[in-house]
């Protein structure tokens, strides 16, 4: 009894260990006031959002953002950026004597890339500034209705967050949008901007806002430029690449670098970025990241593992690893992310429908759901209240599944997602890194699975050159693990996957599902058509890996839980194909463009 009690002591112990440890390597030693941040704002960042000490990475930017310098910031997912840059803008704000006015237009703008990290931020603001009711938050995003926007405007924005389409819309358009007293401007996720295909438009902004970096546009002898107040530019991402290296020379003013490490740091940078020229490059001696090769940053407590999976099988593996995931754990969040909406729809509606029984003849009523939880599905094509609802019911919900595109890999921070599964690869290792980062965050645990095919198996190299390395996930023992009824020729050792039993059992279960419902049948042509178009989309280096030649497409539409032959979905795929060369020639947008914007 005494030997119990003391190993529960001796488990105990080294449970506050570790807990002690994980919050070392999160949590800086200090506090908020020490950083200099104002006795009311600690306040408020104690009793409003919980927040008691902070991160490494605030202990470090707060003070340097204070300062009033130029800031570049390069620290894992999660790991609190947000509060980084927040809080000293509203340091300011808030001692402001006279008290700023909403007649005084905006001093802070902050850019993201999407409408959901807008919100986002939105909202945390919103509980910064409940104190400081004079400094009034707002937000202008794609999506929403224009007129209401610009009435907020008229009326005045201290700290406006925005996408950058709408916010170049608005600096054009409405003439009462007052920003003579811009003091601050950050890019958040600055590298996903630019992705985006928003470079030009950053430009405009800059160039609008008089803040693109002197000896760049000859701004130097406008006068607007000279008599602006003192800007400061601050730059954020977990991934740092040539094109926020670009952004930085264009808009940052003798930066300093925060989170860098000193093997990442090159004395003097030269890159031809984004739409840059030989007169573009780095003048100025920069630490920063290489720019392909480096490392990324990943939480040091995530699980990172991959499972290699043949074509025709990777549908039933994904919902059986679901299955098997939500079956174990009893309060669980996954994200699965795909590679266009189309896919995200089909899945949605395939998850939200399909019933199964393991018993190779069923009865009607032995079929249940194959995977129950919860589903939601976010992507660019939905319309904005929609997305809106999502973002907001998965944050709250506690055992339930996200379906989405690569607009949730980006700064969303989702409370107590467990799992984040990569259905269809991310491209770049970028967007692996933001991905995996939904998950473990904060020093939390978590897990992410990535789904690669026998021939995309170099992937993996790929990874590695940024630092990240997998290990693979044990897929036959989770499969051997559901329980089979009346199956002839059942034997426990199968050699593959594709002659599994039980992946046998689920695809000839999809296959006969999608033949009696019409209606996803349909979606699953569409997001086959798709699925191939993002296929082929792939850039650089990562088109030797993921190459549709080495495919078969009649096992890619197995996949899609679709019997017929390739070529009859190829019809519909060129019709699409044609049908969305003309829309793009009509209206005048490049074919790249295009496609990464629908996300
Ligand atoms: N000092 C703090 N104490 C406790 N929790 C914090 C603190 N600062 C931030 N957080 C919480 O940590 C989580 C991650 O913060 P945030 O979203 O700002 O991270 P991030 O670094 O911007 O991540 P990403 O790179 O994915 O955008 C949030 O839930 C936030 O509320």
């Amino acid at each position: 009894m005494a030997t119990k009690r003391s190993e529960k002591a001796s488990s105990k112990e080294a449970e506050t260990k570790s807990k002690e440890l994980k919050d070392s390597e999160i949590f800086a030693s200090c506090s908020f006031s020490s950083l200099g941040l104002q006795v009311s704002l600690c306040d408020q960042l104690r009793e409003r959002m919980g927040f008691e000490v902070p991160t490494l990475v605030q202990a470090q930017a707060i003070p340097v953002i204070l300062s009033g310098r130029h800031v570049l910031v390069n620290a894992a997912t999660g790991t609190g950026k947000t509060v980084a840059y927040l809080a000293p803008i509203i340091h300011h704000l808030q001692g402001d004597q006279p008290r700023v006015q909403r007649s005084d237009g905006t001093f802070a703008l902050v850019l993201v890339p999407t409408r959901e990290l807008c919100m986002q931020v939105y909202e945390i603001l919103q509980k910064l500034l409940h104190r400081f009711h004079w400094i009034v938050p707002g937000y202008i995003t794609g999506g929403e209705n224009r007129s209401k926007e610009k009435a907020r405007l008229r009326k005045g924005i201290s700290i406006l967050v925005a996408t950058p389409g709408r916010l170049l819309d608005h600096l054009k358009n409405t003439t009462s949008f007052l920003h003579t007293n811009l003091r601050w401007i950050i890019f958040d996720e600055a590298d996903r901007i630019l992705e985006l295909g928003f470079g030009k438009e950053i430009k405009e902004i800059l160039d609008l806002l008089g803040s693109r970096k002197k000896g760049h546009v000859g701004k130097e002898n406008d006068d607007s430029y000279n008599s602006k107040p003192q800007r400061q530019n601050v730059l954020l991402s977990a991934t740092l690449n040539e094109k926020v290296n670009h952004l930085a020379k264009i808009s940052l003013e003798n930066p300093v670098m925060i989170g860098l490490d000193d093997k990442k740091i090159q004395p003097v940078l030269s890159f031809k970025g984004l739409g840059s020229n030989v007169n573009d490059e780095f003048e100025y001696p920069v630490k920063s990241t290489s720019s392909s090769i480096g490392d990324f940053r990943v939480p040091d407590q995530l699980v990172q593992r991959y499972v290699k999976v043949p074509c025709g099988s990777r549908l039933a593996v994904l919902l059986s690893i679901l299955k098997h995931l939500f079956e174990r754990g009893t309060s669980q969040k996954i994200v699965v992310f795909f590679s266009t909406c189309d896919a995200v729809d089909f899945h949605y509606y395939l998850l939200s429908a399909f019933k199964f029984s393991a018993h190779s003849q069923p009865d009607e009523e032995l079929r249940q759901m194959l995977v129950r939880c919860k589903t939601f599905r976010l992507h660019g094509n939905m319309k904005q209240e929609d997305r809106r609802t999502t973002f907001q019911a998965f944050k709250t919900e506690k055992l339930s599944l996200l379906l989405s595109t690569d607009i949730a890999a980006r700064g969303l921070d989702f409370p107590e997602v467990r799992f984040i599964i990569q259905y269809d690869s991310p491209g770049e290792a970028t967007e692996y890194v933001h991905r995996v980062g939904r998950t473990a965050r904060l020093g939390e645990r978590g897990d992410s699975l990535l789904f690669l095919q026998p021939v995309e198996m170099d992937y993996l190299l790929d990874l590695e050159k940024h630092g990240i390395s997998l290990t693979e996930y044990p897929l036959l023992k989770v499969l051997d693990s559901f329980p089979l009824y009346n199956e002839k020729n059942y034997v426990k050792k199968v050699l593959t996957l594709e002659f599994h039993p039980w992946v046998l059992l689920v695809q000839k279960a999809l296959e006969s599902f999608i033949l009696s419902e019409p209606t996803i049948k349909n979606l699953a042509k569409n997001a086959f058509c798709s699925w191939v178009r993002a296929y082929t989309a792939h850039r650089g280096e990562l088109k030797r890996i993921f190459m549709l030649k080495k495919l078969h497409l009649g096992h890619v539409a197995k996949s899609f839980a679709l019997k017929e032959q390739p070529s009859l979905v190829g019809q519909s795929f060129q019709k699409q194909t044609k049908k969305r060369k003309r829309d793009e020639k009509q209206r005048g947008l490049s074919k790249k463009r295009k496609f990464v914007r629908k996300t």
